[in-house]
């Protein structure tokens, strides 16, 4: 299995001497990346979680700050045009966007950084950081992830039907992916994590 690799881009920048490791995960919604996330988070204290930028309204219970930046779209097209964002995407009718800058100081300083986000942000990645470690999140099948994202009960009808077209869409890129896990058993699909991050040797 793959190692993550110290970052490099193409570009002779200061990343390419960078001894840190940028990791992104992947999956539809619902799938469980943020479930999996905080058990990752909790097990090895030593990730850097990148919290992202968003426009979407803040769901119950989350925090500014802790589960994302949330910001009105015209701050976060200001944002855009300023090039504060490593990658960004619109996601359902929102925009989500990772910060430059604490995503390179993490990773400069030698941190595994992970970056949770969906497919075209990590498409975006990929093309920076040929290096990158990649990793698919899959659903054992559809039935399930509706049943995931229904039991959340924190999306109207029309966000669960936007979430479900989309993940169909996304699934097919899994071969993309340096590593595919599927999400069955949580901590099946935990350890697969772990191994990919901390255990494999070439
Ligand atoms: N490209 C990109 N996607 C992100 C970012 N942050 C979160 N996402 C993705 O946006 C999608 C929607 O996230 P969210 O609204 O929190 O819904 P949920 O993942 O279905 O709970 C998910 O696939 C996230 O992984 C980001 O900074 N950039
Ligand atoms: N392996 C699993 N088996 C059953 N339910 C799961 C599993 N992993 C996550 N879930 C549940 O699925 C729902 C969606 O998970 P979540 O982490 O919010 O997904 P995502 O961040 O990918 O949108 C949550 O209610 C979560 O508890």
């Amino acid at each position: 299995m793959m190692q993550a690799l110290p970052i490099q881009s193409c570009a002779n920048t200061q990343e390419d001497q960078s001894p840190g490791r940028l990791i992104v995960l992947t999956g539809p919604s619902g799938v469980g990346k943020g479930t999996l996330m905080r058990s990752l988070l909790q097990r090895h204290p030593q990730l850097y979680y990148s919290v992202s930028v968003t426009t979407r309204s803040p769901r119950p219970g989350e925090i500014e700050g802790k589960n994302y930046y949330f910001i009105s779209r015209s701050k976060f097209e200001q944002l855009i045009a300023k090039g504060e964002f490593l990658e960004w995407a619109e996601f359902a009718g929102n925009y989500y966007g990772t910060l430059r800058e604490t995503v390179l100081n993490q990773v400069r300083s030698g941190k595994l950084v992970v970056l949770e986000i969906e497919l075209e942000g990590a498409r975006q990645i990929r093309t920076f950081f040929p290096h990158v470690l990649s990793i698919f999140i899959l659903p054992p099948d559809f039935d399930e992830l509706e049943k995931r994202i229904r039991g959340r009960g924190q999306d109207s009808e029309e966000a669960i039907a936007r979430r479900l077209c989309r993940a169909k869409e996304e699934v097919k890129a899994a071969g993309e992916f340096d590593i595919k896990v599927v999400n069955d058993n949580f901590e099946t699909a935990l350890n697969a994590i772990e191994t990919a991050l901390f255990n494999s040797n070439s």
